[in-house]
């Protein structure tokens, strides 16, 4: 298994290019199965999970072309046809090693009238359940039956009806499986307290590029006049704004000053309003957004919340930036309930940091120094790697897979901007 190798300690400076965000294209995938029409998809980024949500369709009968050399490590273009769907199943062995693989179920359910996918269980974030993806669908005419690890959705009548729900919480993937179901939905559906992150803007964006009528896209409450069909379109994935935010972390923790090209201000503004309390530098240009390190870092204290709060997939790297500020900082979780996995290896690194229950005090500065880690989940991977960017010596984190989940050509980024980095077999 390969490992990602850093020496640390350089300043990084220069250019980064933003890739299309990951948690966009996992909701703009299954939007191909609205259509019998072809559905193109560009600046989708080369991830593993990206990959996997293209099996899953495959596996259902989607064709898949990609445009380009598939061996190229960048971002492409994928046409996807359903014109054939074969099996309205999703099976536990896919829906495991991804769980956005749920977001099949909405647009399956809407243009067969039936779907089965296996329930995804837990993760190392989280008890992660879906309820409320099942109740919103219920309150848009589905019937939901639970069996042998299965969940099967049917519309009584072969097309969900639409009607009204109101989240309990916000949840990003149940307002995006409740949008995917309602569009094609015989009657007018309302979301009330639905996700606002931006990515479900361009889901918006997407469905309604495809035919589909929404009101109050950007806000909490959302109204879908269910239409007989869609069509297909040509499409680009947004840039991952939690990619840019790591990158900027990476540019805070080594003094370094990054633009990030390509990533769009507006919908960076929850992290750069925190990043900016900092002391770090925040430009926003005509090409992206820059963020400079001219002082030391400040402390700061910081809640996570839904849109248009401060993400919880940013948080782990947030906290290894805050390991050098000059002070104590004050971290709560308040999406997952198991978000700190990466604390103890931070630990293993120098960092000096207590959890309580939901919330974190990271103890700054202290000197970071290199070491073998590994993390369990994505983000916490990511925030090991920011971290030996500035530690002292050697770093190598394992289980690089997880970070090829989200973060596209992470070395050649990294070292093209003055990183010592490199990715190893066998480690
Ligand atoms: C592929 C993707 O886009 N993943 C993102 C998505 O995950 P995901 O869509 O899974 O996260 P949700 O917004 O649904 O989760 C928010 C909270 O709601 C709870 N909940 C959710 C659904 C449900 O049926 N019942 C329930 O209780 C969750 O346990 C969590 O505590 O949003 C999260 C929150 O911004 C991000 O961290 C993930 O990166
Ligand atoms: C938690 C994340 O993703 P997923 O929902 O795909 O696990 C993430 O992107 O940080």
């Amino acid at each position: 298994m390969d490992s990602i190798w850093i020496q640390g300690g350089k300043r990084l400076s220069g250019d980064i290019q933003i890739s299309g965000a990951k948690n966009s294209a996992l909701t703009l995938l299954p939007c191909a199965l609205l259509t019998e029409e072809a559905l193109t998809l560009g600046n989708l980024p080369r991830l593993a999970d990206v990959d996997s949500f293209g099996h899953l369709l495959n596996e259902l009968g989607v064709t898949t072309k990609v445009a380009g050399a598939r061996r190229e490590r960048v971002s492409r273009r994928m046409t996807l046809t359903a014109d054939d769907i074969v099996s309205t199943v999703a099976p536990y062995d896919m829906v495991r090693k991804m769980r956005a693989s749920i977001l099949v179920l909405g647009p399956m359910l809407a243009r067969m009238g039936e779907s089965t996918v296996s329930l995804p269980g837990g993760c190392a974030i989280g008890d992660r359940p879906i309820d409320l993806h099942l109740k919103a669908l219920e309150a848009l005419g589905a019937d939901i039956e639970l069996a042998a690890g299965y969940v099967k959705a049917s519309a009584p009548k072969g097309r969900l009806e639409g009607g009204d729900y109101s989240f309990p919480v916000v949840s990003v993937g149940a307002t995006e499986n409740a949008l995917m179901a309602a569009v094609l939905a015989s009657g007018r559906s309302q979301l009330f307290n639905a996700a606002r992150e931006p990515e479900i803007i361009d889901l918006c964006n997407l469905l309604v590029a495809m035919g589909a009528r929404i009101e109050g896209i950007g806000s909490g409450h959302l109204i879908i006049d269910g239409v007989e069909g869609l069509h297909g379109c040509d499409y680009d994935v947004m840039p991952d704004r939690i990619e840019a935010g790591s990158y900027a972390c990476a540019a805070g923790i080594t003094g370094g000053s990054l633009h990030l090209v390509g990533s769009r201000p507006e919908e960076m503004l929850a992290t750069t309003n925190v990043l900016a309390q900092t002391g770090l530098a925040i430009e926003f240009t005509d090409k992206g957004v820059r963020v400079s390190a001219h002082q030391p870092l400040k402390p700061i204290a910081v809640s996570t919340a839904p849109f248009p709060g401060f993400a919880t997939d940013m948080q782990a790297q947030l906290m290894a930036m805050l390991c050098v500020a000059e002070g104590q900082s004050f971290l709560e979780e308040t999406i997952f309930e198991n978000r700190y996995m990466h604390v103890p290896e931070l630990r293993r690194m120098g960092a000096e940091i207590d959890v309580h229950g939901r919330s974190a005090i990271v103890h700054g500065p202290r000197p970071l120094t290199g070491a073998q880690v590994m993390a369990t989940d994505l983000r916490a991977s990511m925030s090991l790697i920011i971290a030996g960017l500035a530690a002292e010596g050697e770093t190598e984190v394992l289980r690089v897979y997880h970070l090829d989940r989200g973060y596209e050509r992470l070395e050649d980024k990294l070292s093209a901007v003055g990183a010592t980095i490199e990715r190893r077999g066998g480690g």
